[in-house]
């Protein structure tokens, strides 16, 4: 049996912070040993510290365990970042520049050109972009990131169609759930029977998170897919679980027979045994009424997308629903499967403790 690789979660405390813990708990490779958060948490038993919100129980080690001071000095190699992104615009390059494979979750570095912006099933070509990474060159440590939770869904259902038939526009219309917003999140007396169609920056991220994701590696950088995209995003009264309506353009014709197969047939990490991986990425639900949040979002253990509801669309050429669990394939999932095709292409050890931290001040600056 493989010794189990000691890893930190910073914003251990969070929604995010915590789906790590409960996915971490039994994970065949990597082992908790550090957790941090904000100056508030900062000595606590993380018990103490943390408002566990999820449905499994805490597990003891880590009720007991400290929380630590979010500073580099003394934190494993390999660390899953879960931080409000203006704070992880500060702190996750210090990690990296200490020397550290930053395998993160928060949207401050997804579209910097020289950081890989990954779902392992969709484009685990572009991970070579942390080659080009100072911080790599310096100390061996770098920053992957995964995407917005609505981002990730809807690629995994667009991948396979524009594999095969190319797409050319898209027009997509999010329901949320709240878990989305962290914790406490919205208020209730603003989402109780209620729907609120604004959530700041989510259809920017949306848009140009999906065409960079869909682009191509060109050997130096990602070039965008030249689609054209709009996006509608809503916050509705559901507890995890993204829903989204979706309608496409295709550049090449095909039958509804040929884009349930190419779903189907959707597979690119069979035979990679990467344990958080579904055996299938996107499934197909026939129902006429399905997916929906409570009766899918945990296909796959919560890391499959589910497409249903396809229909001819009159003004593109198709349109269907899709669903993903917001926080697990939508953040925590998502960075753990990076972290694990990162191992299997023995990029996950950013080199051994006695790396040399980077010179650099000014960690951000070293990246651009
Ligand atoms: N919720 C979701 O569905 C998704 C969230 N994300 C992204 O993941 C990230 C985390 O989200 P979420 O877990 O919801 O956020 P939360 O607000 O629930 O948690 C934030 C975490 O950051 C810590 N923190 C705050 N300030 C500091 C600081 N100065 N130094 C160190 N740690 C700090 C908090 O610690 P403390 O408890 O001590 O304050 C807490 O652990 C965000 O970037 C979010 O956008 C991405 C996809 C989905
Ligand atoms: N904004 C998303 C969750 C999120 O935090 O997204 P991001 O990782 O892009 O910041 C939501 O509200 O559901």
């Amino acid at each position: 049996m493989r010794q189990r690789r000691k890893v930190g979660i910073l914003g251990a405390t969070g929604m995010v912070g915590q789906r790590f813990i409960q996915l971490l708990e039994n994970h065949p490779w990597f082992e908790v040993t550090w957790l941090a958060a904000s100056d508030r948490s900062s000595g606590k038993p993380y018990g103490e510290a943390a408002k566990w919100k999820l449905d499994t129980p805490l597990p003891h080690n880590i009720a007991n365990m400290l929380v630590s001071p979010a500073i580099p000095q003394a934190a494993p190699k390999i660390i899953f970042a879960a931080l409000d992104a203006d704070i992880a615009r500060e702190m996750e390059p210090a990690f990296a520049a200490a020397g550290c494979a930053v395998i993160s979750n928060s949207s401050a570095f997804r579209m910097h050109p020289d950081v890989p912006l990954v779902i392992p099933e969709v484009n685990a070509d572009h991970l070579p972009l942390i080659e080009e990474q100072q911080w790599r060159k310096a100390s061996g440590g770098y920053i992957v990131t995964n995407p917005n939770c609505s981002a990730i869904g809807l690629v995994l259902a667009l991948k396979p169609i524009a594999e095969r038939f190319g797409i050319e526009a898209i027009f997509v219309s999010t329901m949320q759930a709240v878990s989305g917003a962290g914790y406490p999140g919205v208020a209730s007396l603003d989402i109780l029977g209620n729907v609120v169609p604004f959530i700041k920056n989510e259809e920017e991220k949306l848009q140009e998170e999906t065409l960079k994701l869909l682009g191509r590696w060109n050997g130096r950088a990602v070039d965008p897919l030249a689609a054209k995209l709009s996006a509608h995003c809503n916050r509705v009264p559901v507890e995890d679980g993204h829903m989204e309506c979706v309608s496409i353009k295709l550049s090449k014709k095909a039958s509804r027979e040929e884009l349930i197969e190419a779903w189907r047939d959707f597979s690119p990490l069979a035979g990679q045994a990467l344990p958080s991986a579904p055996a299938q990425p996107v499934e197909f639900v026939s129902a006429e009424d399905r997916p929906q949040p409570r009766l899918d979002r945990m296909r796959g253990n919560g890391m499959a997308s589910t497409v249903g509801r396809l229909r001819p669309c009159s003004l593109f050429d198709w349109k269907f629903t899709v669903l993903s669990h917001n926080t697990i394939r939508g953040a925590a999932g998502a960075a753990i499967l990076n972290a694990e095709i990162l191992e299997k292409l023995g990029k996950l050890d950013p080199g051994s403790d006695s790396v040399v931290a980077a010179k650099s001040n000014d960690p951000v600056a070293a990246l651009a």
